[in-house]
């Protein structure tokens, strides 16, 4: 688990690292310099030419600690001051002046040709961006525009701290906004850098230290945490010699109309792919009757649609339910999703037509705690009243605002968060081999699984996501990113949870 923190939590460390433990912040950033002009060494070892782009503010201050530790190591490193150098001071203004005394070459970006600044670009090894830190505001403006516009295409970029043009704290990407190669980030991730889509602007990740024990100045909880595999085997469910199929959770799926047939069948699927012990299908006759030569190890119920209290027959039985693949828009599907909302008494997943319904009908439903939806960015639009690039472009802050609203969310899409109010959780697992039709589907027997066998909301979402994405990270090694089938997915999922359990035994 990498714990993540937005930019105001490091302000307060830093300030805590400063007051509480006297360390002075120049000291701080000549640490921040330090490790960081190492840091590119070891990710360039050959280089020997550094084109360091520095800021009006700290950031910019670690830019110019990186050129003294180049210029000590014999290294060339030159310095461009973008954006008003009269703007720079403290810490920053003090390592600026150390530099003048050097033989450093400085100059500023305001008083060169575009030719100029574009040919020291191509003639350097590294470029480093220290334009933007933590400390700045919505989209880069001014001559710090023009810089960032001027590095459009290259792959030879580090950044500091973050990528110039993102949004620490949510993750959105501002016009423009530096790629880089690498990130060197100071003390702890920050949020912005593992959420979409500024993840993908910030390449490698390296976190460096400024000199303080990130546990004495950070607080215990973190913002946010990013999932890794040491996270999903600390979350499978126990499995006991004696064990039961009962004991492996029984998921009731309702879903399934005229024209979704397939969707509650691989919902199904991903449930028993994931080690459900028994999994009814509660659908329409048709779904059902071809249902049984599809997945003959399903219980299947056919529906009454006129009657949906018939379902709650498997209360008894069931210890969790998804609702909504495939459900349909009628009024059927209405008051059968009406009906499971209202009183089925175990943990419910909210998925596909179930998420339309949960809009439409909001103000007819009860309050309950126990239910996980797991919207993609245009159903999580909806839900919002915002557009599907509204969510996409601030996936935290989206995917908070559905958590007040319904209690655990998952938002899906490349870097899935999965909220709670209390808790983030962002998963990378996964990438464009899983959007193809049903994939969705899947998700939810999966995440139903794990809910059926009494593990919490988060982890059930955040297990279910992990063990979805590696399933399909695994085939899109094999076999590419396209032309994946949903059920691929699921007949994949077995090995993932086989590895897991083996990397298990030998943490044991
Ligand atoms: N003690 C500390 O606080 C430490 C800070 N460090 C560095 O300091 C950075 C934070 O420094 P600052 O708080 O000075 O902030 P920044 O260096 O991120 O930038 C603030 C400056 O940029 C300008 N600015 C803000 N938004 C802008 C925009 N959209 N377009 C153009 N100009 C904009 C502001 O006028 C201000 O002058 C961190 O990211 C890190 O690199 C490190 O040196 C470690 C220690
Ligand atoms: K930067």
């Amino acid at each position: 688990m990498i714990d993540l923190y937005d930019p105001t939590t490091i302000r307060e460390a830093d300030s805590m690292a400063i007051g509480k433990f006297k360390v002075p912040g120049i000291v701080l950033m000549e640490n921040a310099g330090l490790e960081a002009s190492l840091c590119v060494q070891r990710l360039f070892p050959q280089a020997e030419r550094f084109l360091i782009l520095a800021g009006p503010g700290n950031n910019g201050g670690d830019g110019y600690v990186m050129a003294r530790h180049f210029a000590i190591r014999g290294l060339l490193p030159i310095v461009l001051l973008a954006g008003a150098p009269e703007k720079i001071k403290g810490d920053a203004l003090q390592n600026l002046e150390i530099l003048k005394e050097m033989s450093t070459p400085i100059r500023i970006t305001e008083e060169m040709t575009v030719e100029e600044i574009t040919s020291l670009m191509s003639e350097s090894h590294v470029v480093i961006d220290c334009l933007l830190g933590t400390g700045s505001k919505g989209s880069p403006q001014g001559e710090i525009r023009r810089i960032i516009e001027l590095l459009e295409g290259r792959n030879n970029i580090v950044s500091i701290d973050i990528p110039s043009g993102i949004n620490a704290e949510t993750g959105e990407v501002y016009s423009p906004c530096v790629a880089s190669v690498a990130t060197i980030t100071m003390l702890a991730m920050k949020t912005g850098l593992a959420a979409m889509p500024a993840a993908a602007k910030a390449g490698k990740i390296e976190i460096v230290s400024i000199g303080v024990p990130p546990h004495e100045v950070l607080p215990s909880l973190p913002c946010a945490t990013l999932w890794e595999e040491e996270d999903a085997i600390a979350t499978l469910p126990e499995r006991k010699l004696d064990l039961h199929k009962g004991g492996r959770g029984t998921l009731l799926v309702v879903g399934g109309s005229e024209h979704y047939r397939g969707a509650p069948l691989l919902s199904a699927l991903g449930a028993l792919k994931s080690g459900c012990g028994v999994v009814i299908v509660a659908s329409t006759d048709d779904v059902c009757r071809e249902g049984i030569s599809f997945l003959p190890e399903a219980v299947f119920h056919p529906m009454k649609r006129e009657n949906p209290q018939d379902l709650l027959c498997w209360s008894e039985r069931g210890t969790a339910a998804v609702v909504g693949p495939g459900l349909g828009r009628d009024s059927h599907g209405a008051s059968l999703f009406e009906c499971i909302w209202n009183e089925w008494r175990h943990p419910l997943l909210v998925d596909g037509d179930g998420i339309f319904w949960l809009n439409e009908l909001k103000s007819y439903l009860k309050k309950r705690n126990d239910v996980i939806i797991t919207p993609h960015e245009g159903e999580a639009a909806r839900l919002l009243g915002l557009t599907a690039k509204d969510v996409a472009s601030s996936r935290l802050y989206a995917a908070k605002e559905l958590a007040r609203q319904w209690g655990c969310v998952v938002l899906k899409g490349h870097g899935t968060v999965i909220d709670t109010i209390s808790r983030t959780v962002i998963i990378r697992e996964g990438g464009p081999e899983l959007s193809v039709p049903g994939s969705g589907d899947i998700l939810s027997g999966v995440i139903g699984t794990f809910l059926a066998q009494q593990i919490s909301l988060l982890d059930s979402a955040s297990l279910g996501v992990w063990i979805h994405g590696k399933a399909g990270q695994f085939l899109a090694e094999r076999k590419g990113i396209d032309g994946i089938l949903a059920r691929e997915i699921a007949m994949g999922i077995p090995s993932v949870l086989c590895s897991l359990r083996e990397k298990e035994k030998t943490k044991h």
